[in-house]
This record gives structure tokens, sequence and C-alpha cells, in this order.
């Protein structure tokens, strides 16, 4: 569950940490350290103040709905994306085309987590290249209109680009991160965004394979 930890310092070492400890050998995605990696981030947005809160609040909810899965009597099946997907689909717990009596399940929760590690790996690839000048709520806003927010209503969009108006400025938000000085946060950030797009990547053509990219 999504106990004290979210009140606690974020730092962008852990959340490397977690993202590297994601992938097996063969390349599935474990599912117990993809919802620790939302986790930390989590940590980073609740430091950013309560104007976030609605945003961290709905990512909590999806990081518990899947950890409850992780833990329950099936948890054997959880393990890895590839396990889970598998499970749901053989067992015809996902709601395929319009929701019904599987509103919850684990690969249309899982995908909307999937869609914004898109915004994100796209953020932080812009975070790390700008210049000491650049506007976050700029980066932000332009990897969000490309990725996330197209599968967003219009209230949602209109919410969230009043939120990025106020990130902090560019070197404020590294700072948050805990890293050290600049050039150190950025060369976390080079080490960090081909990871997460690695995981992504996967993630992905596997939700593409089986027709999952859509779920309600
Ligand atoms: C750094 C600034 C952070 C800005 C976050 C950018 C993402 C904006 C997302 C706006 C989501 C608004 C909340 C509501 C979402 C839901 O409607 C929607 C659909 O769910 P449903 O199908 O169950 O109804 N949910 C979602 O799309 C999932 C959103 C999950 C967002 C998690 C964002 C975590 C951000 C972490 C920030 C880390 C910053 C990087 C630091 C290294």
């Amino acid at each position: 569950m999504a106990g004290p930890q979210e009140d606690q310092k974020f730092c962008l070492q852990e959340v490397l940490d977690t993202f590297k400890l994601c992938l097996s050998e063969k390349k599935d995605v474990y599912l117990e350290h993809y919802v620790a990696g939302w986790r930390g981030l989590v940590k980073f947005l609740n430091s950013l103040g309560s104007v976030f809160g609605f945003i961290s609040k709905d990512a909590v909810n999806k990081i518990n709905i899947l950890v409850t899965y992780l833990h329950g009597e099936n948890g054997s099946q959880y393990v890895t994306v590839q396990s889970m997907v598998k499970y749901e689909l053989d067992n015809e717990l996902v709601d395929l085309t319009k929701r019904g009596s599987h509103p919850e399940s684990g690969c249309r929760t899982l995908l909307r987590l999937h869609r914004a590690l898109r915004w994100l790996e796209l953020f932080l690839e812009r975070l790390r290249t700008s210049s000491e000048d650049s506007k976050t709520s700029v980066m932000c806003s332009e990897a969000y209109n490309e990725s996330l927010s197209q599968h967003h209503p219009w209230v949602v969009r209109k919410a969230a680009g009043m939120a990025f108006c106020v990130l902090p400025g560019r070197p404020a938000f590294l700072e948050v991160m805990n890293v050290g000085p600049p050039e150190q946060v950025v060369a976390m950030l080079g080490e960090a965004v081909p990871l997460i797009s690695e995981v992504y990547q996967i993630t992905e053509e596997l939700y593409a394979q089986q027709n999952l990219l859509d779920l309600p």
C-alpha cells in the first residue's frame, strides 16, 4: 500500500535504481519494481506541493490497485507485466472494449501508468538537454501534449496545464532531485532516460501485440 513512503524525500538515484531492477534477463518487466519506480516519482510530485495532489492521488490509486494484485492470492501471476497480461487475458479478467465487470484490471491500470511513462521519458529528455534558463513548465506541457494529453478529456488537460504553470524553475527543479550540482543531475538523467525508454518500449510492444493499447 502507499504508506508513509510518499512523504519521504525524493532522490533521483533511487528511482534510477528501481527502473534498473525492472528488467529481467529475458527482458520481462517486474511489476514490483515498476510500481516502486512510480512510488518514487510520486514522492517527487508530492514535494512540489499540493497543486499536484490530484495527479499524485490518481497515480497512488493506480499503484495501489496493482500492489493489491501483487500481494493478493494470485500474486504469483503478477510477478511480471508479461505474466499479468497472459493471466488476465487467459482468464477473461480484462474489459476489452467497454467498461464492464473488470473496470480495474491490472492490464488497464498499468496502461495508464505506461502512458504516463512516455510523458516522463519525453519530459526528462527535454530537461536533460535544456539550457539553464529553459522553462520547466514549457518542457512539461510540450511532453504532455505529445503523449498523455491525447488520452485525457478536456477538463483533465486544463487542470494539468494549470498545474504545470506553477512548476519551479529549472535550477530549483534539479535541486529537488537531490543528486548534487546540475551537471551531475544531467549525467544521471543521461542514464535514466534510456532505461525508462527501454521499459516503455518493451511494455508498448507487448500491449500492441495483444491489442491492448486502447483498453477502456
Ligand atoms: C513534474 C510535474 C509533474 C506533472 C505530471 C504530468 C502528468 C500529468 C498527468 C495529469 C493526470 C491528471 C489526473 C487524472 C488522471 C486520470 O484521469 C487518468 C486516466 O485514468 P482513468 O482512466 O482511470 O480515469 N490517469 C492517468 O492518465 C495516469 C496519470 C498518472 C500520472 C503520474 C504522474 C507522476 C509524475 C511524476 C513526476 C516526476 C517528475 C520527474 C522527476 C524526475
